[in-house]
């Protein structure tokens, strides 16, 4: 594990023991029971033309503030009129300045599917994301062990919800596909160095299966960005810093899916 990744997941660990200690496992999963049923993130991801995925990111370890999100349920409802095909709530508190109740005020403003994104590392964290509405939550490979990584993506899709199983190297990729993924992220950005190299998409991606839905996350600043992403086989995209750091982000987002859905996109009619 990088140092970065190391230093959150310790952090996280600690805020989910204190909240665990205020609400006990039994009581959140009978809140995740009885929550709504998830939408169906992975057949959102799968429908024609490139999906934008679009995040609630106020700041994070690598480009410190980025936007004052006073509202979330405000920008996921802009998102949403924008075309976004699912919203990515960071939930993540310290090094990014989410919480759960910014996932329960986008789940209450949207009808998409929301993915929950966090250093998830416990089934606590599971659970809690269905009570709190998540359809999707993301699981990071460089953050498990591998037979944790094999049981928390099986609690997650046995509560209904979609596991998005981040990989950043090809030797993540294949510990996901290992590990039942039908959904990756590839991540570009190092988290070592924290940059972003966006042809690591375009090196793992080609040798995932077709069966596979592949979401190229980070380094989406425009059009001709996710246009590149697609022309590496990229079935959806996740954009953070290019949306929350625009004055218009229902018209930034509009813009993306009209390149997603552009007849020369390899997807567009899928
Ligand atoms: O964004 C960071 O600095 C970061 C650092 C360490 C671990 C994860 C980090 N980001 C999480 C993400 O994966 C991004 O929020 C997401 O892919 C969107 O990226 P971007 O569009 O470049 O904001």
């Amino acid at each position: 594990m990088s140092n970065v990744l190391e230093e959150i997941v310790a952090g996280v660990r600690e805020d989910a023991a204190a909240r665990e200690a205020v609400r006990p496992l039994a009581e959140v999963k009978a809140a995740a029971l009885a929550a709504r049923p998830a939408l169906d993130a992975f057949a959102a991801l799968r429908s024609p033309g490139v999906g934008v995925i679009a995040e609630v990111k106020r700041r994070s370890p690598s480009r410190g503030e980025l936007a004052r999100i006073t509202d979330p349920a405000w920008l996921a409802a802009e998102y949403e009129a924008g075309g976004a095909r699912m919203i990515s709530v960071l939930t993540e508190q310290r090094r990014f300045g989410g919480s759960l109740d910014d996932l329960d005020a986008v789940r209450a403003a949207v009808r998409i599917p929301v993915l929950r994104k966090d250093f998830v590392v416990c089934t606590y964290q599971v659970h809690e994301a269905r009570a709190h509405g998540a359809d999707a939550v993301l699981l990071i490979v460089a953050a498990l062990e591998q037979n944790t990584l094999i049981g928390l993506r099986e609690r997650i899709e046995s509560l209904g919800m979609t596991a998005l199983v981040e990989a950043h190297t090809e030797d993540e990729a294949s510990r996901a596909l290992d590990a039942g993924a039908r959904v990756i992220g590839i991540n570009a950005r190092n988290l070592r160095t924290l940059d972003v190299d966006r042809s690591t998409f375009e090196r793992i991606a080609p040798g995932l299966p077709t069966h596979v839905v592949k979401v190229a996350e980070s380094g989406v600043r425009g059009p001709l960005d996710l246009i590149e992403y697609a022309a590496a086989g990229a079935d959806a995209v996740l954009v953070g810093e290019g949306l929350v750091t625009n004055a218009d982000p229902r018209q930034a987002l509009a813009e993306l899916v009209t390149a997603g859905a552009h007849p020369a996109t390899p997807r567009a009619s899928r």
